[in-house]
């Protein structure tokens, strides 16, 4: 697992722009290695700004979006189409306006889907299909994504593992339904630590005042991942911190890039 790195923007706006300009780089190296390209997405705030500054990027048609998986790092078990859904988010902020392949956008199910509104059962579903997607550098039953990004709620919460839940403890399955969570809705369905860990590039995203507490609890030294989750995200190839100022405020001198 690698070591997070830190790179801190002037402020959200700038770092929405930076991190599209990197992810368009990640996917079109991607594509051109492997001839294809798998990206997990976050929900929240930041996940979203990302999305809109893709749209905008001067660059974005570089990517072949026709080659490119879309996966969830977590949803909110809601009704298809229910404004809070975090794919119903990302279809407005970019997805509906580039040509993706809809058979490649693997949403999460909806809480009116085929398993009604069994979350355990959903989420057993959506492993499945990431099981089916793991080729022959998949680990422990997810594909390799070559990026996989997170926001990073006030609380150190990544994906919908927040802390001291049963998700964040989970070791075996790489998809759980997750119950009583404190932030609205209750019901979700997240990656576990172990399916986010199979990623070559692991990304969190903080920017805003209400993230700068979260981001120096889960950089402290020897931060513990059940109490503080974002502490536990690592990519095996690299873990990158995409920050602006106001989230960056609250670190150790020590944690700063140089
Ligand atoms: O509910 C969620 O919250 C987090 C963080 O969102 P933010 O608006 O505070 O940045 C998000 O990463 C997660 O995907 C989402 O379901």
């Amino acid at each position: 697992m690698s070591a997070p790195r830190l790179v801190v923007h002037r402020d959200k706006e700038l770092m929405a722009e930076a991190a599209a300009a990197r992810l368009i780089t990640a996917v079109v190296d991607a594509q051109a290695v492997r001839g294809t390209a798998s990206v997990v997405l976050t929900g929240g705030r930041n996940g979203n700004g990302l999305l809109a500054a893709l749209g905008t990027a001067p660059a974005r048609d570089a990517v072949d979006w026709s080659r490119l998986d879309l996966w969830w790092g977590d949803e909110r078990f809601l009704p298809e189409g229910d404004p809070e859904r975090n794919v119903t988010q990302a279809r407005e902020a970019l997805l509906d306006r580039v040509p993706l392949d809809p058979a490649r956008v693997h949403a999460m199910p909806a809480s009116d889907g085929p398993h009604g509104d069994d979350a355990d059962a959903a989420a057993a579903a959506y492993a499945a299909e990431l099981a089916a997607a793991a080729g022959p550098d998949g680990v422990g039953g997810v594909p390799a994504f070559d990026v996989l990004m997170l926001g990073v709620g006030p609380d150190t919460h990544v994906a919908s593992l927040f802390p001291e839940l049963a998700a964040v403890r989970e070791t075996e399955r790489t998809v759980v339904g997750v119950h009583g969570a404190p932030k609205p809705p209750p019901t979700r369905i997240s990656l576990t630590l172990p399916a986010i860990r199979a990623a070559r590039e692991v990304w969190l995203l903080a920017a805003g005042e209400d993230k700068a507490k979260a981001a120096a609890l889960a950089l402290a030294a020897g931060a513990d991942e059940v109490r503080t989750p974002a502490a536990g995200a690592r990519g095996t190839e690299r873990t990158l911190w995409l920050m602006d100022t106001a989230a960056a405020s609250e670190l150790p001198r020590s944690a700063h890039p140089a």
